[in-house]
């Protein structure tokens, strides 16, 4: 696993989803029916809880509500402890993702590094094995659908296909599957659909009219609440999905979130308390990055899911202290630092300060554009050259607190000891205390943000602990107990938050080999 720091959501069974259905029902029978009232909704959710056989024992902690942020949300029907399961979700849809540029995988199994020949039944999408390419969850479905629209590709196969597979597999849900689909909100604005524009492009039959409108309905259903997912296949290998699940679809956003989740090895989601949470509150997920300034989480926001957030760290111009959004004063002999005067205003201006200089919208932007396009480029670089970059350029461009900064260590963070070049045992012993000291920095970020135990905090401490290992097994022949007890309860920490991850369970598996330590608590 080459970079596992970075990834974010994996994904949902494909195999539940067409074990449950037997043919596909028509759409004429289909309702289109939203479900808006929550106690209505509550008791789809339930159904879906219970057919999949995922619903915890016990009175469950969560209701579905109305919420002053927008529309439904989840809220606590009791005290929930930090790090206490709240409730596991199982997905509706999952399947290749579209980013906007050529991909290669396999339909059934999602296999992205081995040979993939096309499917020898003629429907145009790529399978790596006989098995896969019998499998019954795509010979009864997205193959014998596209077979019938009659792929141009002949007896090649063709990514543009593979895109439109999630919303083909929409065609096929069950009854019970559809109700879920009807509770959830859709992007009203969509007006582009480039899966199915491909999809039309690629057959000789065009698909009917009402399976149009429901692979529409459904684009716009995913642009809402979809999930980055990941399919992990061995610690090198592992490919980045979509999925839908319907629970955490009604967890409304908070730059400070209080739940964290995380994925299965049965690509089950499970969704824990990060922090504390009362009766009657809010149980909110983010959908944006823990680590972005308020600028770019409000644009990303505003932009994505036609919104604007107005949680208290959007309304500090120092974001809890984090100052995560702070450029340096535009005058040569000042050593203040630019901040917002009106965060909440998209257009405000920004003050210094120390000297109180203020720059408008536009200079802001275009100091941010300028250092955002520099950042750019050097993203591709070696992780050496990275931090070389961070070192001598960038800390010269923005205040050492900025979130470029705090984004550059934690790609640091996550490739030191683990990318190509700069494995463990290839890092400086510089190198070594210098990932030690940025783990300590991110997590001081994450302190000042109150962001609990929030899954970045579980990976950073992990990789704290593994850095400790090395640096144990390195200088210490006699290894000083104090140490190595703080460096286990580290460890034990890492492990309450990310128990049960499929990407940090093939991590840790890896690690036990290389520093023949137990990881497992
Ligand atoms: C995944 S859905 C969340 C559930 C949604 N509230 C519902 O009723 O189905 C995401 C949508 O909820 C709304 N939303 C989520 N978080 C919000 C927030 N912090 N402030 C305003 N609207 C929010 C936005 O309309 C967003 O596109």
């Amino acid at each position: 696993m080459k970079y596992w720091l970075q990834y974010h959501h994996p994904l949902g069974s494909v195999v539940r989803i067409f074990q449950a259905s037997h043919s596909r029902v028509s759409l004429f029978n289909m309702s289109f029916q939203d479900i808006i009232e929550p106690e209505k909704v509550e008791e789809v959710l339930l159904s879906h809880l219970k057919e999949n056989k995922i619903l915890l024992k016990g009175p469950k902690p969560w209701t579905i509500r109305s919420s002053l942020l927008g529309g439904r949300g989840v809220f606590a029907t009791r005290d929930i402890k930090q790090n206490e399961l709240i409730f596991i979700d199982s997905p509706l849809l999952v399947g290749p993702k579209y980013t906007g540029k050529y991909f290669e995988m396999c339909v059934s199994c999602y296999k992205n590094e081995c040979a993939l020949f096309p499917c020898d039944r003629g429907c145009g999408l790529p399978v790596c094995s006989t098995q896969c390419e019998n499998s019954p969850k795509h010979v009864n479905y997205e193959c014998e659908y596209l077979k019938s629209l009659v792929p141009t590709c002949g007896t090649d196969w063709s990514p543009n296909l593979l895109l439109a597979v999630i919303l083909i597999r929409a065609l096929f849900l069950t009854e019970q599957q559809r109700k879920c689909l009807a509770t959830l909100q859709s992007d009203k604005n969509l007006t582009c659909y480039p899966e199915i524009e491909q999809l039309k492009k690629n057959v000789i039959n065009s698909p009917s009219e009402e399976d149009m409108e429901l692979m529409e309905h459904v684009c716009r259903i995913l642009n809402t609440n979809s999930f980055e997912t990941i399919m992990v296949h061995d610690k090198e290998h592992s490919v980045s999905l979509r999925g839908l699940y319907s629970i955490a679809s009604f967890q409304n956003h908070c730059c400070v979130p209080n739940t964290r989740h995380h994925f299965d090895g049965e690509f089950r989601m499970y969704v824990s308390a990060a922090l504390p949470i009362a009766t009657g509150e809010e149980i909110t997920s983010t959908y944006t990055s823990l680590f972005w300034d308020t600028t770019l989480r409000r644009k990303f926001l505003s932009i994505t899911k036609h919104f604007s957030c107005t949680c208290k760290r959007c309304s500090d111009p120092t974001e809890f202290k984090s100052r995560l959004g702070a450029l340096l004063c535009a005058s040569d002999k000042c050593s203040g630092e630019l901040l917002p005067l009106d965060p909440l205003n998209m257009t405000t201006p920004w003050i210094c300060d120390k000297c109180a200089i203020t720059l408008n919208h536009r200079q802001i932007c275009s100091i941010r554009s300028g250092i955002a396009g520099i950042i750019k480029e050097v993203l591709c670089k070696t992780p050496r050259e990275i931090y070389k970059f961070l070192q001598k350029e960038l800390s010269l461009l923005t205040p050492w607190s900025n979130y470029c900064i705090v984004d550059m260590k934690f790609r640091i963070v996550s490739y030191y000891g683990r990318s190509d070049g700069a494995k463990w045992e290839d890092l400086s012993d510089t190198e070594l205390n210098l990932k030690a000291k940025f783990c300590n920095d991110l997590l001081s970020v994450l302190d000042d943000l109150n962001c609990g135990d929030c899954r970045k905090r579980g990976l950073i401490l992990y990789e704290l602990y593994c850095t400790n290992l090395e640096k144990i097994k390195r200088f210490k022949q006699q290894p000083n107990i104090e140490e190595v007890d703080e460096n286990q309860r580290i460890l034990k920490k890492a492990i309450t938050i990310l128990q049960n991850d499929i990407i940090s369970t093939v991590t840790f598996e890896y690690d036990k080999n290389y520093f023949k330590q137990p990881i497992a608590v």
